[in-house]
């Protein structure tokens, strides 16, 4: 089996790659959303991206961005993946994968049983699913550093490759594996000093967390 695979989501500085590099991210994700304290500019995120090794995906992280917006975003920056991390409906996630030719990974909130449907329902359209914590009535659409039930999803499985978002860091990543079999981790506010702000110490201490946890043989 191969080791999990890191999405380090939100980096602002141009020092923020080589750390993630280092720790080993399999993806790097960019915050193209103004809102955000993570939010980058097009020239910055273009730098950013040029600096990423060849191997590591390049994701951009948007939410209900227009056609104009994502033409912009994919004209300046290197981009590998999109991340649609707002009320994109199944037909909107279908069309931009046809229009960009991009894999896309949609993100769906999850707070109770309800919300499990959605991801059997974006499983169809969708490339890959980011499975995240439903962010509170105000909150930004993700990056609150909230994680959901995990049992929720324990023991679920969907068509396409997932990964398990929401409040993890490097003392509790491990539970939520253990918990939901989540073979792909993102992570942002859990590798951050303060909310923007990247930590390389905590990255690998976030990739030395998930590592460690697979070389564990499990006593099921
Ligand atoms: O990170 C943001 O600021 C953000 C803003 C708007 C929509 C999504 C955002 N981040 C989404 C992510 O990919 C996060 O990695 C994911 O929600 C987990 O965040 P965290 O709980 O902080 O690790």
């Amino acid at each position: 089996m191969t080791g999990p695979r890191l999405k380090f989501c939100g980096l602002t500085d141009p020092a923020d790659v080589p750390a993630a590099v280092l720790a080993g991210a399999a993806y790097i994700g960019f915050v193209f959303y103004a809102p955000s304290p993570r939010s980058v500019p097009l020239a910055d995120a273009a730098l950013m991206a040029a600096s990423v090794p060849a191997g590591i995906c390049k994701v951009a992280l948007t939410v209900d961005a227009s056609d104009a917006d994502l033409d912009a975003i994919l004209d300046a920056v290197p981009i590998d993946m999109l991340q649609l991390h707002g009320r994109e409906s199944p037909d909107r996630v279908a069309r931009l994968r046809h229009r960009y030719g991009l894999p896309v990974m949609k993100a769906v909130g999850i707070a109770d049983e309800g919300d499990l449907p959605l991801l059997a329902e974006y499983g169809r359209v969708a490339d890959q699913l980011l499975v995240d914590a439903r962010p509170p009535r105000g909150a930004l659409p993700g990056g609150n550093g909230l994680r959901f039930d995990w049992r929720l999803i324990a023991g679920r499985r969907w068509p396409v490759p997932w990964m398990l978002a929401g409040g993890l860091h490097a003392g509790n990543v491990a539970q939520a594996m253990r918990l939901t079999g989540a073979r792909q981790l993102d992570v942002s506010s859990g590798i951050e000093t303060a909310p923007g702000v990247k930590d390389a110490a905590m990255m690998r201490n976030f990739a030395d967390a998930a590592r460690a946890f697979d070389a564990v043989p499990s006593l099921d």
